[in-house]
């Protein structure tokens, strides 16, 4: 019992490390593959070794730099391959800052924790826990969005996996030649829909390869637990295209059958090699792939959507809060969105239910309250025969209304909700039109990175003399106003998906369904402390991620016991501190 504790305290190896993985008869043991292996099916030959002198060094996993102990040096072949001093993994931490904080360029910053990332895995990972605040703009967005522009640019080694059209046939193969055997995380792009800053094709790693450090930094997640995927079906890019640079293949995106097939072949092989609980986090896909396959790969494997689902539990999580600031309800609000695509039609469908189980009417009732506008107007019922099937259940009756300014002005809405990708949509007219017939306007300016966003969070104040419950996408420094400084917060699916993966991970969850997002918002918004309510907070802080992200991972696991999707029996009693337990800490290990 003691040894289990210690273990899933993080002293030993951690508790996810011991799912049982593949079995094959008589549940004997085959993580690798390789008893199950016939003479015609294809294992990847590969070897375990104690890792010493140089190679140690190189291995970020066990490399400690200058924090080798000079007995460990002794023991594993170091000496001389390091400058003589010894310095904490703390002494350490404070170098890197130092370094980093001495960086003009943002770019120059994402670039040098990438590199400790390649370099010292731990160290990597108790800089960013340690200082995730300052951190999360870096690895995250706005930072990422311009690395992802400029992958091909700052490329320097490989990191996930890359799978083209090349690797068409061959994808059980290529994950085969992955690393790590005991994957539990993937996070898969195609690269179409990259923040708000369109195709960037295979430069869209850098949004798996970033979501899934903050699946470690934030939930608690083993990085070998994680695997980061970019799926090459080409790019429409045309500047990608001509970009000598560019690192994708260089012909224009396929569609129909060609694409579909290759999204398959990718599922059925992860399904085949990492089993039925391995998590697939769907991202940043254009939307008429990803409500389709969503739609597709949600009844067979354990899926979800992050734009659609993660965004829509962060948002409701944030207007629950809200509406405990002002003492309305959530179906008092009058909502209008501006963009209905993924994040919009997710964060209203989600509203919907919520106001449904809440006022105890019918879904077709609650999605009255809300309201949309897309690139060609007001969703309204005479736009029925045109529009796309996600969008048809937010065409009311009402006259037509040609744009976003006219839709705020005849529906007088007291919540804006912004995932347009157009900076500017929240002018200064609409702010002040809304801050006229509402005491506290809740303005979400959701667009990513911070270029893309609706407005400022100094707009937001200035426009509605300081009265709007504000949060965005992307970080913004803190507002003076009246004397008062300001906080805003960051409505940001970061809050939910490594808390939604550590929930199911440790429910042995094998589908995902949409009460689990409900429960995770309603989990977030339980984090908003009073005192970040009386400071119009409508999201607790990042620095306090790690137990918010437990707190969501026990309310999405027992939502999955009671589901009957859960697999892991019995079920542990106290899932909150069994969440905590699981958590990775990037503490040194001592070495022999
Ligand atoms: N904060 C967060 O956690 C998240 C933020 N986002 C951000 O949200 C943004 C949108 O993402 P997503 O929903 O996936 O993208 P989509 O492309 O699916 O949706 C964009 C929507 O904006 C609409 N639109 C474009 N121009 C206008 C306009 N002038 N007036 C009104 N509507 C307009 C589009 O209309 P039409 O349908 O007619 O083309 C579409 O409905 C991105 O910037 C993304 O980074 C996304 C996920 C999470
Ligand atoms: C945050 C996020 O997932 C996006 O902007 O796409
Ligand atoms: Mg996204």
């Amino acid at each position: 019992m003691e040894s289990q504790l210690k273990d899933m305290r993080g002293d030993g190896p951690n508790v996810l490390d011991k799912d049982p993985g593949a079995t094959i008869a008589g549940g004997v043991h085959d993580t690798y593959g390789e008893d199950a292996a016939t003479v015609e099916r294809i294992v990847t030959p590969w070897a375990r070794t104690v890792a010493s002198g140089v190679e140690l060094l190189r291995d970020p996993r066990y490399n400690k730099g200058l924090g080798f102990t000079l007995a460990e040096r002794d023991h594993h072949y170091l000496r001389g391959l390091l400058p003589p001093v010894h310095f904490s993994q703390e002494l350490q931490e404070e170098r890197i800052l130092e370094d980093l904080r001495s960086y003009p360029d943002q770019l120059q910053k994402y670039v040098a924790l990438m590199e400790l990332q390649e370099r010292n895995e731990r160290l990597f990972y108790k800089v960013l826990i340690d200082h995730v605040e300052e951190m999360l703009p870096f690895v995250y967005t706005p930072t990422v969005g311009e690395a992802c522009q400029k992958y091909g640019l700052i490329y320097r080694r490989p990191r996930g996996l890359y799978i083209s059209l090349n690797e068409k046939g061959k994808i059980l193969d290529v994950l085969r030649n992955w690393p790590e055997h005991n994957v539990h995380v993937i996070v898969v792009t195609d690269g179409e829909r990259i923040l708000g800053l369109g195709d960037l094709g295979i430069q869209g790693m850098g949004i798996p390869v970033g979501k899934l450090a903050l699946y470690t930094a934030l939930g608690g997640l083993r990085p070998s637990l994680c695997l980061p995927v970019v799926i090459d079906v080409g790019t429409n890019n045309k500047d990608l295209l001509n970009d000598r640079f560019y690192i994708g293949l260089k012909r224009e995106r396929a569609t129909g059958e060609e694409y579909d097939s290759l999204i398959d072949e990718f599922m059925s092989a992860v399904k085949q090699e990492y089993g039925e609980r391995v998590l697939v986090q769907f991202e940043d896909f254009a939307n008429q792939n990803a409500f389709r396959l969503l739609a597709k790969y949600s009844t067979t494997h354990l899926v979800f959507n992050d734009d659609i689902q993660g965004t829509a539990a962060v948002v409701l999580g944030g207007l629950i809060a809200a509406v405990n600031i002002t003492g309305t309800k959530i179906s008092d609000q009058t909502y209008l969105f501006a963009g209905a695509g993924e994040a919009g039609s997710g964060i209203a469908e989600i509203i919907a239910m919520h106001i449904s189980k809440e006022s105890n009417v019918e879904l077709e009732e609650a999605r009255k309250k809300i309201w949309m506008v897309d690139s060609k107007g007001l969703l309204e019922s005479s736009r029925l025969g045109s529009l796309q099937e996600y969008k048809k259940r937010y065409a009311h009756e009402h006259e037509s209304c040609p744009d976003f300014p006219a839709a705020v002005k005849q529906l007088k809405p007291t919540v804006l909700i912004g995932t347009t990708s157009k900076k500017g949509m929240f002018s200064k007219e609409i702010l002040e039109e809304v801050a006229s017939f509402t005491e506290r306007p809740i303005v979400l300016a959701l667009s990513n990175p911070t270029s893309k966003s609706e407005c400022t969070a100094e707009e937001a104040l200035k426009y509605t003399q300081g009265r709007a419950l504000f949060a965005s996408g992307s970080p913004f420094s803190p507002v003076e106003m009246n004397g008062k400084t300001f906080t805003p917060g960051q409505a940001n699916n970061a809050y939910i998906f490594p808390g939604m993966g550590l929930g199911c991970i440790i429910a042995g969850a094998i589908r995902v369904q949409d009460e689990m997002f409900l429960e995770a918002a309603r989990a977030l918004a339980h984090q908003v402390s009073k005192e970040d309510s009386e400071r119009g907070l409508i999201y607790p802080s990042f620095t306090h991620i790690r137990k918010i992200s437990a707190h969501i991972a026990a309310a999405v696991a027992a939502k999955a016991y009671e589901l009957g999707l859960a697999t892991r029996i019995p079920r542990p009693t106290d899932l909150l501190s069994y969440a905590q337990s699981c958590m990775y800490s990037p503490s040194y290990r001592k070495y022999r």
